[in-house]
């Protein structure tokens, strides 16, 4: 079974809606004498997902391992130094796929930072309207679209469609941000840490309301999230990363019920649990992730993973199937060189 392809609860491989392909991105440096780039960040680095029609797939891990990048990377906000897409059997690539535009028609994004997405100057039906009014839908038809979006989003529109954002509560203003989103009919949301900074009240509540309009427009979700419960509450699968790559990916259950990588171990363990009977045992994650501009080489959790050995430092770890999940680790592969390759 190809490991990357999502599996549907009926244990078969479920249609891509989105396929991404050895994805690479590195930042350049600029330093050193004229400002000559000498050193580069790596931010992501080969990677490859795919994302199922209908599921939500969550990404976390630790801050600074390429979340974000990935989902700008995803809706073109910045170019892959490398890799390709294809959007619904369409490859994203002008001028023979489909243009970059289309694609960011068909995927939407909503941001942690509900204020700064926002134009101030624009009424909240006006904010709706526009991007519908700059793809040809007649002002009067998109305001009206605009309006019944606000009531989607539980926001009277009779109360709420002349205000201007600053009039409005965070809560509020992620619920324009989210009914913006939806404006176009997109086909998949990157919402990347979208609901972090909302109160407790308020983010459950703008969670239950995502699950709902997931049903009703028939949404595909990709949902960033530092927070491991909210992610568990939302996702049918889970992406762990770690500096750039993809350390674990699976069913959410699989993901939360039986962690296999290392990293995925540390960073479920760190997470508080409200049931002593379900704290782990695992060791909590050592110390900082190293410097993504020189990874350590082979596997990249090897500096702070305990079983880390000579192996580990010399081959690169892809993603093996185990099961129910797929996981980049040495102990996973027999003949690996690892002592433990074949019975972690
Ligand atoms: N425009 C940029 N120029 C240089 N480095 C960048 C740029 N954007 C991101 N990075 C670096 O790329 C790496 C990945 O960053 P990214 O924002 O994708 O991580 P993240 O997992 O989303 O982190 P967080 O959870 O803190 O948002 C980091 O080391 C970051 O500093």
């Amino acid at each position: 079974m190809d490991t990357l392809l999502p599996v549907t609860d009926r244990g078969g491989p479920a249609q891509p809606l989105l396929l991404a392909t050895g994805l690479r991105k590195h930042f350049p440096i600029p330093g050193g004498l004229l400002g000559r780039t000498t050193k580069v960040v790596r931010a992501v680095d080969d990677l490859s997902l795919s994302v199922a029609k209908g599921e939500t797939l969550g990404v976390v891990g630790e801050s600074g391992c390429g979340k974000s990048t990935v989902a700008r990377l995803l809706i073109r906000l910045i170019k892959p130094d490398r890799g390709s897409m294809v959007l619904d059997g369409d490859p994203v690539d002008e001028p023979h796929g489909i243009t970059v535009n289309e694609l960011r028609r068909q995927v939407q994004m909503v941001f942690q930072d509900s204020y700064a997405s926002l134009n101030p100057r624009l009424t909240i039906v006006e904010t709706l309207a526009f991007a519908p009014k700059a793809h040809g839908v007649p002002a009067a038809e998109a305001r009206d679209r605009a309006r019944d979006l606000l009531a989607k989003v539980g926001l009277e529109p009779s109360n709420f469609a002349d205000r201007y954002p600053h009039e409005l509560s965070g809560g509020q203003r992620q619920r324009v941000n989210i009914a913006r989103a939806l404006a176009l009919r997109p086909r998949l949301v990157i919402l990347d840490e979208a609901v972090s900074a909302l109160d407790k009240s308020v983010e459950a509540q703008v969670l239950n309301m995502l699950v709902d309009l997931k049903q009703e427009f028939g949404l595909t979700y990709v949902f960033i999230s530092h927070d491991l419960n909210v992610v568990q509450y939302l996702s049918d699968r889970v992406m762990v990363m770690y500096l750039g790559k993809i350390v674990e990916i699976g069913h959410v259950d699989a993901i939360y019920g039986n962690p296999q990588h290392p990293y995925t171990r540390a960073l479920l363990s760190a997470r508080p649990s409200m049931d002593p009977r379900k704290r782990t045992r695992e060791a909590p994650i050592q110390g900082d992730p190293p410097n993504p501009i020189d990874p350590p080489s082979g596997c990249r959790f090897r500096t702070r993973c305990p079983f880390a050995e000579e192996a580990c430092a010399k081959t690169v770890p892809v993603l093996a199937d185990t099961g129910a999940q797929s996981v980049a680790c040495l102990m996973y592969v027999p003949g690996s060189g690892h002592s433990r390759a074949g019975r972690p």
